[in-house]
């Protein structure tokens, strides 16, 4: 099956004005497609853009030129009226959750509808069945200050879901929750999207976040989207700096600078400690016999790590490699020609 785009950013850019009247270019030249019913993520440092991204998908913001399409429509050049009824189909979470304090749970949850001519048993029933969906059915009458960020984070997610939209925008959602509450939040709003189809659209600096949850991501620096595509390639082999400096957040490979800038691992001779990641977990074992083997090169492995992502395997593995200088490079040549990717962490 095909899939339909639901949002795109066609040529976005976006500019601020300053207080000293400069421009400040944060979004520049941006395209990106989101499909319909794909969990898709956009990481970035703190400025890069990321909130002004999103908020171009509910018309809170507006590119200074290009153009944001939801389905057909153009988000950005339609009157207002118009642009709060599209509204109702695009949910939001926010990193403080923005609930109402002097609200209980159930009108925090009811507010969007209040007025939307359902009838009172009506809009109780769908607060009922979203609490339930996110969780926290027994929580209808507390008030917000009761509760802890993750449930703070549910009822905002119900409030998000009330008006059956086909968009959910997680801002930071789960930045300011602990490890446990963010995985929690996480396998949540991964069902949202199995159960009910809904499209999510995540912004975050958190790279662990776009591994456990997304399947496309787009990295934005300093608002240029520098590499995008499906999340396990990326992790297969990023092209950019930014993409891998992301990545080494996540990984269990690396080797903490104090080891590598002592002499913990005493690299002698022609020794070479590289990095290798790999998509064919089972060719990697035939890999080692054989580089031994052929070039007469013992690899020595430190660290070794698997991952699976959108349920295909990724592994890595840390290896000292240990030989002449000609059978070494011979073997670094013969690697990097299986489509491995190899990165040279230390020589002697
Ligand atoms: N309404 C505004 N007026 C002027 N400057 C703004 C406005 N909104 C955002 N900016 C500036 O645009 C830049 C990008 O902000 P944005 O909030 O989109 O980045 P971000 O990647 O979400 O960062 P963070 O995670 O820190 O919020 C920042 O320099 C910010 O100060």
């Amino acid at each position: 099956m095909v899939a339909s785009e639901i949002i795109r950013f066609d040529h976005v850019s976006k500019e601020f004005e300053k207080n000293d009247k400069q421009e400040l270019q944060v979004l520049k030249d941006v395209n990106l497609t989101i499909n319909e019913g794909s969990i898709f993520g956009i990481i970035g440092y703190s400025g890069a853009g990321k909130s002004t991204l999103i908020r171009c998908i509910n018309g809170i913001e507006k590119p200074t030129t290009g153009d944001v399409y939801f389905r057909d429509t153009v988000i950005n050049n339609i009157p207002n009226k118009q642009l709060r009824e599209r509204r109702k189909e695009i949910g939001m979470i926010f990193q403080q959750f923005n609930l109402m304090p002097s609200r209980t749970v159930f009108e925090n949850v009811a507010l969007p509808i209040k007025y939307s001519g359902l009838a009172k048993d009506e809009i109780k029933a769908k607060v009922n069945q979203l609490l339930e969906l996110v969780g926290l059915p027994d929580k209808l009458d507390v008030y917000p200050s009761t509760l802890s960020g993750g449930q703070k984070q549910r009822v905002a997610i119900a409030r998000a879901l009330v008006n059956d939209p086909q968009i959910l925008l997680c801002d930071e959602a789960t930045s300011a929750l602990d490890p446990q509450t963010t995985a929690d939040i996480l396998k949540l709003l991964k069902r949202l999207n199995d159960e009910l189809g809904i499209t999510i659209v995540v912004v975050t600096h958190e790279m662990q976040v776009i591994e456990d949850l997304c399947e496309y991501v787009a990295v934005l620096d300093t608002g240029k989207i520098v590499e995008q595509g499906d999340v396990y390639s990326m992790f297969a082999d990023p092209q950019q700096e930014l993409t891998r400096k992301f990545i080494s957040t996540t990984s269990k490979l690396n080797l903490p600078d104090e080891v590598l800038d002592s002499d913990l691992l005493h690299l002698v001779d022609n020794q070479l400690l590289i990095k290798i990641t790999y998509v064919n977990t089972e060719a990697i074992e035939p890999l080692i016999s054989h580089i031994s083997r052929q070039f007469e090169v013992d690899a020595n492995i430190i660290v070794g790590d698997i991952k699976i992502l959108q349920q295909k395997p990724l592994g890595g593995l840390v290896i000292i490699l240990d030989g002449t200088k000609a059978n070494i490079e011979a073997t670094v040549q013969y690697i990097n020609d299986q489509n491995i990717r190899l990165e040279v962490l230390d020589h002697a």
